[in-house]
């Protein structure tokens, strides 16, 4: 991670926990909007105008929380507009790196080895972890915005009057819905995974798993009404923040973080849901499972041999 500044090699997966042995992640640190017409946005100071050509998304395929961004720009047609680099899947001392992996970016547009150098770019006294994803303005060499949430509401309609294509992933009829499901998801499954994967006690484990199980199962059922996705026939951003989850799971989750009480396979709803999302125009693109195993099992304080293992045979 980053202090004022200067890159500290002695990278953990954990750099916070409470005093039970939970996993507490960060916030994120750069939280400026880009608009159509350049006005601030909720957060962050303004100039940041919706232009073609003007934006570069970093991301990982192993990254949960970048997919979520990758898969936004897809599905609203924003692959013209925006560039993407993807980063090696496996963390090094020096954080997420360029190049080396099939599949991998070397970093063209600014020449930086490792992401955490357009951090400081960005900001020379930047403290905290250099995390993907990055949305970065070549314009003034500066990132817009590093919080995964903030990017897909963006991108959902700063681009509108340039690219007008792909379904509201935000509407406004549905915005308290999606706001308390987005939140109940979160804490239970995207961030839940990794309480279980990251608990120091076996009570914070237990705590997490329990958690990510119960969700599992409302979500099985409200899904097994035949309905297409979370509210019904409209696909929102809900479903995307959920997905992320989903494909990782039996992959990863289920057996890297010991969310181990069955695999996502055997719940017929949601692996029908996750298969109905993964067949959507340009989705199945966004996801690269040997850059999500290789991530995964790469992380050393989990897996110390790195041994990758061979299966699942299918998701
Ligand atoms: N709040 C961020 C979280 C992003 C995040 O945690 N990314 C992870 C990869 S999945 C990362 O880059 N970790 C590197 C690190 O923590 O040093 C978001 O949703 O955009």
């Amino acid at each position: 991670m980053l202090m004022n500044g200067v890159w500290q090699e002695k990278w953990q997966p954990v750099q916070a926990k409470d005093e039970q042995g939970r996993f507490i992640r960060q916030d994120s640190s750069f939280r400026h909007w880009i608009t159509p017409d350049g006005a601030p946005g909720p957060t962050g100071s303004g100039g940041f105008k919706a232009e073609p050509g003007r934006y570069h998304l970093y991301i990982g395929y192993i990254c949960p929380w970048a997919s979520r961004t990758l898969m936004v720009r897809q599905l609203k047609g924003l692959q013209d507009i925006i560039g993407v680099t993807v980063v090696n899947p496996r963390l090094t001392d020096q954080g997420w790196q360029f190049g080396g992996f099939p599949g991998a970016d070397e970093d063209s547009l600014t020449g930086a080895r490792y992401l955490h150098e357009l951090y400081t770019r960005a900001d020379p006294q930047v403290s905290g972890r250099a995390t993907v994803p990055v949305l970065w303005d070549k314009q003034t060499g500066t990132i817009v915005n590093n919080e995964s949430a903030d990017i897909v509401r963006m991108f959902n309609d700063a681009f509108s009057y340039l690219v007008d294509q792909g379904p509201d992933l935000y509407p406004q009829v549905l915005a308290t819905e999606i706001d308390a499901l987005n939140q109940a998801i979160y804490t239970d499954l995207n961030n839940g995974v990794y309480q279980a994967g990251f608990a120091s006690s076996q009570q914070a484990y237990e705590e997490a798993y329990t958690r990510v199980f119960a969700k599992l199962d409302e979500l099985e059922s409200r899904l097994s009404d035949g309905r297409r996705y979370l509210f019904g026939e409209t696909l929102t951003e809900t479903d995307i923040r959920l997905f992320v989850t989903l494909i990782r799971f039996d992959v990863a989750y289920h057996g890297l973080f010991k969310c181990n009480r069955n695999t996502l396979r055997s719940m017929t709803a949601l692996h029908d849901y996750l298969h109905r999302i993964l067949a959507l125009e340009g989705i199945a693109n966004t996801v690269q499972l040997d850059h999500i195993k290789a991530g995964y099992y790469s992380i050393e304080a989990l897996n110390p041999s790195g041994i990758v293992p061979a299966g699942p045979d299918a998701i």
